[in-house]
């Protein structure tokens, strides 16, 4: 007998590579249902607006396939989804598994209300290149050095992409919410517009022309990535991020391609070498879901992090007088998007310079990025900050000076956005209230980075010392 069956979105926009999809198909004709529930409006507003756009895609795309919309609800999963399933005669509900904590969280409630009954949950995989079950050291454990781990994820292969559906059969959708032109972040501090004057065109078949692009340039990828004043990187992490775009399908892609072109071979590999530290990020996160709170190395509870305070403050506002840190934050501020090299310097500024606690800036990132992934970004706090697994050692410090020296060595980036037309779009965000002064201020910047060098090395001493 034919049931119907509910696709319940997540992070999973897209068509190609859908296993869920794939899984609901087979049961029957499918009703595509996003919930915005209280986790989603808990998450960073930067995100939140972002998720905005890859649901009005999807729902164009999923509309322009099957004649119908999507299905937008606001509430509980657990509270909906039963509720739901019942009306349409749907004997389970399929999901592509994002596996962050407040999503398991979730999924856990909604398995609790479904109980033994007749309604069942399934999961599949598709967040990730491998299962992490099969991702185990020799002693069963999960690893903690990149380097073994992006190994053994090699040796074990990555998953193969599923293709599109061929043919889709689509329920009507329900409930008042359109997908499109949701505002889902209202309180964002710098005003969607903003954001949505610098966006980059979200949705599937935008991610898959960014994949297609990026090959042209990724010959020059190894020697290029680091370079913030140089479009070199791919550019994928959003579509990673809201599930546009999947993990199997680039590997699949970036490995066919350098078979057939042996002149990308190195860019490719360092390409997908990268995208092994997103995989670790998530295997991490699975192991400790605390990451984003907790340092991974529970004696840094002690160290003597600094809270909020005035500096910290200055650093949100992208006015600490650094130029590097300065053009980063106001990139961040202003598109959304920061430079990997660039993200390492202003967080190393915070945590080191000024001896900031390194959860204030995971938080900013957070509100502020567009490709926010909680692994992502809790992976990379704990590692600039020192304390997390296999991360950059305390003592080293990035000086921001030299790091803009040897990668915007012609000072493209900085003279963009400390007075070039991106100075220009960040002061139209300020608010009246912060008082910022109308040019860039330079502080006298040469003291304050070997005092605050100095600091944050006597900190490290002292702490040292007691543990
Ligand atoms: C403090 C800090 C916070 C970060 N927060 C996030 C975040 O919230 N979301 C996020 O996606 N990335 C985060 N990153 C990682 C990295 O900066 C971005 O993934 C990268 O800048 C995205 O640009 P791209 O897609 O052009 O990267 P490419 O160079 O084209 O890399 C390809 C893909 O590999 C992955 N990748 C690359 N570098 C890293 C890395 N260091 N860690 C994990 N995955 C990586 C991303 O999925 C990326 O899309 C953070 C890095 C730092 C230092």
């Amino acid at each position: 007998m034919t049931m119907s069956a509910i696709l319940w979105l997540c992070r999973d926009f897209r068509f190609d590579d859908n296993a869920a999809l794939a899984a609901a198909l087979a049961d029957g004709p499918v009703l595509p249902v996003f919930v915005l529930d209280a986790a989603t409006r808990a998450q960073g507003s930067a995100s939140r607006w972002r998720l905005g756009r890859a649901l009005a895609a999807f729902d164009a795309a999923w509309r322009a396939r099957t004649g119908e919309h999507i299905t937008v609800l606001e509430g509980e999963a657990a509270e909906l989804l039963p509720d739901l399933a019942t009306r349409l005669g749907a004997r389970r509900i399929h999901q592509n598994d994002w596996p962050a904590p407040a999503q398991q969280q979730v999924q856990a409630a909604l398995r609790h209300v479904l109980g033994e009954g007749p309604v069942r949950l399934h999961l599949h995989p598709g967040h990730l290149l491998v299962h992490p079950s099969r991702i185990r050291t020799g002693t069963g454990g999960s690893y903690k050095v990149y380097t073994p781990f992006a190994r053994a994820v090699r040796q074990a292969g990555a998953d193969r992409p599923l293709p599109a559906p061929g043919r889709l059969t689509a329920l009507p959708a329900g409930g008042d919410l359109r997908a499109g032109g949701l505002n889902l972040a209202p309180d964002m501090f710098r005003g969607a517009a903003v954001l949505a004057g610098h966006a980059l065109p979200a949705g599937e078949a935008a991610a898959l022309d960014r994949l297609d692009d990026f090959f042209d340039r990724a010959r020059d990828y190894p020697a290029h990535r680091d370079r913030p004043d140089i479009d070199a990187t791919s550019g994928l992490s959003e579509h990673l991020a809201f599930g546009e775009i999947s993990p199997r399908r680039i590997w699949a892609t970036a490995r066919l391609r350098a078979e057939v072109e042996p002149a990308l071979e190195a860019g490719a590999g360092k390409f997908l070498a990268e995208l092994l530290w997103r995989e670790f990020a998530w295997h991490l996160l699975l192991a400790f879901p605390q990451m984003p709170e907790a340092p991974w190395r529970p004696e840094w509870a002690a160290f003597p992090w600094a809270g909020e305070n005035a500096a910290a403050t200055a650093w949100t506002r992208a006015g600490t007088g650094i130029a590097l840190v300065d053009a980063g934050l106001r990139e961040m501020r202003v598109t959304g998007r920061m430079h990997n090299r660039v993200r390492m310097v202003v967080a190393s500024w915070l945590t080191k310079h000024l001896l900031t606690d390194w959860r204030i800036g995971l938080r900013h990132f957070e509100d502020s990025l567009t490709d926010w992934d909680p692994a992502a970004n809790a992976m990379n706090w704990q590692w600039v900050a020192g304390c997390g697994p296999d991360a950059s050692p305390f003592f080293r410090i990035f000086n921001p000076e030299k790091q803009a020296e040897t990668f915007d060595p012609q000072g493209r980036y900085r003279h963009y956005w400390l007075q070039g037309e991106g100075a220009l779009a960040y002061a139209a965000t300020l608010p009246a209230a912060w008082n910022s002064p109308a040019g860039w201020v330079e502080a006298d910047s040469a003291p304050l980075l070997a005092d605050g060098r100095a600091r944050a090395l006597a900190a490290l001493a002292t702490f040292n010392r007691g543990t």
